[in-house]
């Protein structure tokens, strides 16, 4: 698609969705416009009125009266006009901001699967679409625009007719070209700017991410031990800088500035000039020269209208992205069997390949692997081994790129993913700490059911978070973020003990199978020992898949299956893993090593 195009697509894909999410808003704005551009004809003609009654001889009071009482009457209905218009311009506005970020946020989350998020093609359409960032042009802005240049436009071409009436007919065609044709000019060099802008978005999304982490908590701390604040302005203001000047390279040449200007000139002279010869001479009546003159003034808004073009194009930019975003993913890979009581016999990877998209090559290759129902299992192997893109699969987060998973026998792509998602209680090593009230945390486990505080504390008890809500404020209804008035922060291992109770609430609501990835990783000796005493009661009737590098987690689970090379390389019990001498016999070894002294020193 050609960059005009792309631009007119914006403000066309804006003017169609008006009318669909506000229709009554929409229908108010186009009367308020039209009722404008009546006012602004009647203006000329007004004046044109009152001029002639003034310059009448004998001066007729009537004729100055009228003339008058048409002048206020039009400049009132402008006065009136002009605010309302403004007022239901930011309604539909804002209307469409909401709807425009809904979209967004809506076909952001509705592919089943989230490789798309890992596109750049896709991020860039997200970044244009949420019209944050450093542009910050929401579309509700090109509404604004957009009621602010139709009238001007309509002012134009009434401007036109009038000119042509009082004038002569050539007279609003010679201008009128200088004007759309100058206009033109500039308007390409706003679409070169906004197209620059929107090319621009993975450099300025690099900024914003500076600017974000200069401003936001999580990274605060590191920012200052590493002295990084230097070396974060310096980058940041590359980045913008960087986009910025793209954004300048797309401005008009100063020569072609001067060739519209001189252009302009050369028009109005030519289209002045007669007109005040006629006057000159008498055949063009006072009136008629106010009514022209008046008109010649109304053609200026057929050219270049600054501002509000900028705005219009840049901010409508959003619309057909969050359309886009909107539309995601419509037909895409949805299974519709029944999942409920899942997994009852068995689940397997067979001949598993899968490799992430635009990553180097395959993380995992013809793994095999067969998990009995109401097993544990622990995956263990190498950092980058694959052990979390393993129980990325299993989630139905990304697919196969060969071989499948099965579930009882059946393809997982066959099951409905959001019934499979609800068999499933998940701690994934990058948990996320959602800034909201510990009850939340807990119940986001399953949300279709409304918490209650022994529900809480049942689930909590089993993940070893009980108890800490008594210290807090507000106890459940405490948020968690330092942010919000009476919010608190918790620690790392009071968070990953969240993490678990919010897994173990979905156990409490269905779920079968549960995934644990690093669960103790943040916890303290003391915790992690709790944890493993419970573990058989947290288990209990569950499929259980832990991923862990602790040995004394891992050696609680039925089965271990070790990931190497994209492949299972070993498969058994601790016992008959440590017996057959392999690697995991080693990494075991390794692992309880540093513990064993030997006449009051370490083992080398
Ligand atoms: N979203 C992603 N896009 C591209 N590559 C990814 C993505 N996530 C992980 N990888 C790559 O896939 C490989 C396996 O990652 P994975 O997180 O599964 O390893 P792991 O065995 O869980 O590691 P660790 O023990 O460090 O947690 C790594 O090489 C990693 O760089």
């Amino acid at each position: 698609m050609n960059r005009t195009m792309a631009v007119h697509n914006g403000v066309l894909a804006l003017v169609r969705q008006l009318p669909r999410i506000a229709r009554g808003l929409t229908f108010v704005l186009a009367a308020l416009l039209v009722a404008q551009a009546v006012g602004s004809a009647l203006l000329p003609l007004a004046t044109g009125r009152l001029v002639v009654a003034l310059t009448d001889t004998p001066k007729s009071m009537r004729g100055v009266v009228i003339g008058l009482a048409l002048l206020a009457a039009v400049l009132l209905l402008d006065m009136v006009l002009d605010p309302v218009r403004t007022m239901v311009a930011a309604r539909l506005g804002t209307a469409l901001d909401g709807a425009m970020a809904q979209r967004t946020v809506e076909g952001a989350l509705r592919p089943a699967q989230i490789g798309h998020l890992d596109d750049p093609d896709v991020a860039d359409r997200i970044e244009r679409a949420r019209a944050v960032g450093l542009g910050a042009h929401p579309p509700g802005q090109a509404v604004t625009a957009l009621a602010g240049l139709v009238p001007l436009r309509l002012t134009g071409l009434v401007s036109a007719v009038l000119l042509g009436w009082a004038g002569q007919w050539w007279m609003p065609l010679v201008l009128g070209a200088a004007w759309v044709v100058t206009g033109r000019w500039q308007e390409k060099e706003i679409e070169r700017s906004v197209s620059a802008h929107a090319g621009e978005t993975a450099q300025l999304r690099r900024a914003a991410y500076l600017r974000d982490t200069a401003t936001t908590a999580p990274a605060a701390k590191e920012l200052r031990l590493f002295g990084l604040r230097s070396w974060l302005v310096e980058r940041f203001a590359v980045a913008w800088w960087d986009g910025m000047v793209q954004m300048r390279r797309a401005r008009v040449s100063p020569r072609r500035h001067t060739v519209a200007i001189v252009l302009l000139l050369l028009a109005h002279v030519a289209v002045v000039l007669p007109l005040a010869l006629q006057a000159a001479h008498g055949s063009l009546a006072v009136g008629q020269l106010a009514v022209a003159l008046q008109a010649l003034l109304g053609l200026f808004a057929l050219g270049f209208t600054g501002d509000l073009q900028w705005q219009l194009h840049t901010a409508s930019t959003a619309v057909p992205a969050a359309l886009e975003v909107g539309a995601l993913d419509t037909a895409g890979e949805r299974g519709r069997l029944a999942t409920v009581g899942l997994p009852r016999r068995e689940i397997r990877f067979e001949k598993v390949r899968f490799a992430y998209p635009g990553g180097r090559g395959p993380v995992l290759d013809d793994l095999d692997l067969a998990i009995p129902a109401g097993s544990s299992l622990a995956v263990v192997g190498d950092n980058g081994a694959g052990k979390s893109t393993l129980t990325k699969l299993l989630s139905g987060l990304y697919l196969p790129d060969g071989g499948r998973i099965t579930v009882d026998g059946q393809d997982l792509r066959a099951y409905d993913p959001d019934g499979w998602r609800r068999q499933l209680a998940v701690v994934f090593q990058d948990f996320v700490r959602y800034p909201f009230s510990v009850r939340d945390n807990v119940g986001f486990g399953h949300i279709e059911t409304a918490t209650t505080d022994a529900d809480l504390a049942a689930a909590t008890r089993l993940g070893g978070f009980l108890g800490v809500e008594e210290e807090l404020p507000d106890g459940w209804d405490t948020p968690l973020s330092g942010a919000f008035t009476d919010g608190t922060e918790l620690s790392g291992g009071q968070w990953q003990r969240l993490a678990l109770s919010r897994a173990l609430y979905a156990v409490r609501h269905g779920a079968r199978l549960l995934v644990l990835d690093e669960p103790t990783a943040h916890l303290d000796i003391e915790a992690e020992h709790e944890l493993y005493a419970r573990f058989l009661e947290i288990t209990a009737g569950l499929t259980t898949i832990l991923v862990s590098h602790r040995f004394a987690t891992v050696r609680l689970a039925d089965r271990i299956a070790v990931v190497d090379g994209g492949r299972i390389s070993e498969f058994g019990t601790h016992d008959e893993l440590v017996a057959s001498g392999g690697r995991y016999a080693r990494m075991f070894r390794v692992q309880s090593e540093p513990f064993q002294l030997h006449g009051g020193t370490r083992r080398a």
